[in-house]
């Protein structure tokens, strides 16, 4: 017999944001692609980690997934509700209760002058949950789910430590029992020496409660250890999805260069190198967002995005020239510095997305 199909909790289609630029050129026409083409499905109970290098589109991404930013286009379902067609009121009570989030800074995301008491009630009495007697009790059963002893309860954000007060922000996100944890960052504001607690805090609340997450950072190390598959973005697209016990087997060029660069997480060689900056996210690049820099890139990187690759295991990638499977990291940084990938390496220049 097999076991059924876990469940679909969110799922993005083509999903685009676009900002305005916040410093525009000389009449602020200038937009940003933030977010360009994005599919992306998470299933309950797993994690998904989202790495790439800083303005890649990751946090715009989750706050895509738990509703607080409006796609520009294409679609967000939550267990198959596609969550902008509903109302506010719709909306609220589709994600509501079944999304939370945690933030990068716990010192700016907890109101400082609300006792810690204040902070985890609020969502329960936002959304009405229980009589005042069950609020103060699903308060103690919070403290106590994060650690932290009920005391804590009658403290100001600025009375407790910023470790403490990450624990806090997670106990606030847990409130009201969601399936889906969205983690932006939430250890990158945080003493080296606490990150570990807070990362092993959100392992342990995934097994205890079945919760699924997504967990987006730049730090390679720290999205493989906490995430069942790891997507790459870069300049706003997914370019590769892989199971995080596979990233050595990573085959899209910028998943192979990012991952290098993390000293001993592969092999003990040098990273294998990247030519030149990231493009602008107001002027993206033609065909491939990351030809330009690719060392195996030519006129088809260039002309057009590839399609996305998937196999079985549900590793799928985008690229014209994929690193064939098996290459190591030393035979790709002898390429890479050789340029040999391919003949034509002259991408043409960028230009406007439309
Ligand atoms: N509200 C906004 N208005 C204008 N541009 C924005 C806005 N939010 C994000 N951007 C731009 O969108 C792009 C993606 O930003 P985003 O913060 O999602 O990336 P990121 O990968 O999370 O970066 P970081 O790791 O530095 O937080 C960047 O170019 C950023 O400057």
């Amino acid at each position: 017999m097999t076991s059924p199909e876990p469940e679909t909790l969110v799922e993005l289609a083509d999903v685009h944001v676009v900002h305005k630029a916040r410093s525009g050129g000389l009449f602020r026409r200038d937009r940003v692609h933030a977010v360009t083409g994005v599919d992306l499905a998470v299933v309950a109970g797993e994690t998904v980690g989202i790495v790439g290098e800083s303005g890649c589109g990751k946090s715009t991404l989750a706050k895509v997934v738990v509703g607080l930013q409006r796609p520009t286009s294409g679609t967000i379902s939550f267990r198959g509700k596609d969550i902008w067609s509903l109302t506010a009121a719709g909306r609220r009570a589709a994600i509501g209760a079944e999304v939370g989030m945690v933030f990068q800074d716990p010192a700016t995301a907890l109101n400082r002058r609300l006792p810690i008491r204040q902070v985890l009630r609020d969502p329960l009495d936002v959304h009405g949950h229980g009589s005042r007697q069950e609020r103060e009790t699903r308060v103690r059963e919070l403290l106590d789910l994060v650690g932290l002893p009920a005391s804590v309860a009658n403290l100001l954000p600025g009375q407790i430590s910023g470790g403490q007060r990450q624990r806090v922000a997670i106990a606030r996100a847990l409130a009201l029992r969601p399936r889906l944890l969205v983690a932006d960052e939430p250890t990158s504001a945080l003493d080296v020496s606490v990150r570990s607690q807070i990362l092993n805090l959100l392992l342990e609340l995934k097994e205890q409660l079945g919760l699924a997450m997504v967990f987006v950072s730049h730090d390679i190390q720290t999205v493989r250890r906490m995430s069942d598959r790891v997507v790459t973005m870069y300049l706003g697209r997914t370019v590769e999805q892989i199971p995080a016990g596979a990233v050595a087997a990573a085959r899209h060029p910028y998943t192979r260069a990012l991952f290098s660069a993390t000293p001993g997480l592969l092999s003990p060689i040098e990273p294998i190198p990247l030519t030149g900056p990231v493009p602008s996210a107001t002027r993206p690049p033609s065909g491939c967002p990351f030809r330009t820099r690719c060392w195996r890139a030519d006129e088809t990187c260039a002309a057009e995005m590839p399609d996305p690759q998937r196999d079985a295991t549900g590793h799928a990638f985008r690229c014209h020239h994929p690193v064939p499977a098996g290459t190591t990291d030393l035979e790709l940084a002898a390429e890479a510095l050789s340029g040999s990938g391919t003949e034509d390496r002259d991408p043409a220049p960028g230009r406007d997305a439309a």
